[in-house]
């Protein structure tokens, strides 16, 4: 892989530093991101994954160190966080004023025909998709997950993994996804993160053929390696 440039990176973050009273969380993180790359942030339970993509999306002023995020990115969290007063396609369109360019997300997620649905009207997936819309509407560089497809059921899961890949090939954005499951990060990500101990302590490069599959030669290989990191040891 050639060298990284400055100019290649989307998003760049240097000894970024969060403390909550007195337990540091983060204690010095680095990151970068370059254009289109999918980086998925993985680490134990509360090691700070979802603070750094707070930080990230400047959602959280406290936090020290540098770090440069384009004003265009969007956030998507585990819970839809859809308006309940507002129909689905004033949802995808909070703060865009593109009306085409709202009807274009909805279509794309494949909710074309639940412009007028009020959001309570959908199920937990569809919910996920109008999220995933109101951040495409806004045409992002850099999408901020964190664990967006954590609530929801197996085969919904796969379905959306399957949307994230297509939407990435069409529209190119870069990404960090917060995740806990180790397949998901093998199936969507370029390099795998582990954060640990407040920094980042490992970065695996995924390079595997798309479309990936967990049967696929490498997969297997690259799943124990990723476990290992984490800690998790294999079974006798
Ligand atoms: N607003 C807050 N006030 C106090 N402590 C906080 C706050 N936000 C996070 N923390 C603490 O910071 C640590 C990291 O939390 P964070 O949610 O970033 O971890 P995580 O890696 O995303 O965890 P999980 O995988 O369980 O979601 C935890 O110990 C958590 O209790």
């Amino acid at each position: 892989m050639a060298p990284r440039t400055a100019s290649d990176l989307v998003v760049r973050a240097r000894g970024v530093r969060r403390a909550f009273g007195p337990v540091t969380v983060l204690d010095g993180a680095d990151l970068d991101i370059a254009r289109g790359e999918v980086v998925a942030l993985l680490g134990g339970s509360g090691s700070g994954k979802s603070t750094l993509l707070r930080i990230l999306a400047g959602l959280d002023p406290a936090a020290s160190g540098d770090f440069t995020v384009p004003a265009q990115h969007a956030v998507v969290f585990q819970e839809h966080r859809l308006l309940p007063w507002k129909r689905v396609i004033d949802n995808v369109g909070l703060g865009v004023d593109d009306r085409t360019r709202c009807t274009d997300a909805l279509a794309e997620v494949g909710l074309a025909d639940r412009a007028r649905a009020w959001p309570i009207e959908l199920s937990g997936g569809q919910a996920q998709r109008v999220a995933f819309a109101r951040a495409l509407a806004r045409e992002p560089s850099v999408l901020l997950l964190d664990e967006p497809f954590g609530a929801l059921d197996a085969l919904t899961r796969l379905r959306m993994q399957q949307l994230f890949g297509r939407l990435r090939a069409r529209h190119g954005f870069a990404a960090l996804l917060v995740t806990h499951d180790v397949e998901e990060a093998l199936l969507l990500a370029d390099r795998a993160l582990v954060l640990d101990r407040g920094v980042i302590a490992a970065d695996l490069p995924v390079e595997l053929e798309h479309p990936r599959a967990p049967d696929a030669p490498g997969f297997g290989v690259l799943r124990r390696r990723l476990l290992d990191l984490l800690g998790v040891p294999s079974a006798a």
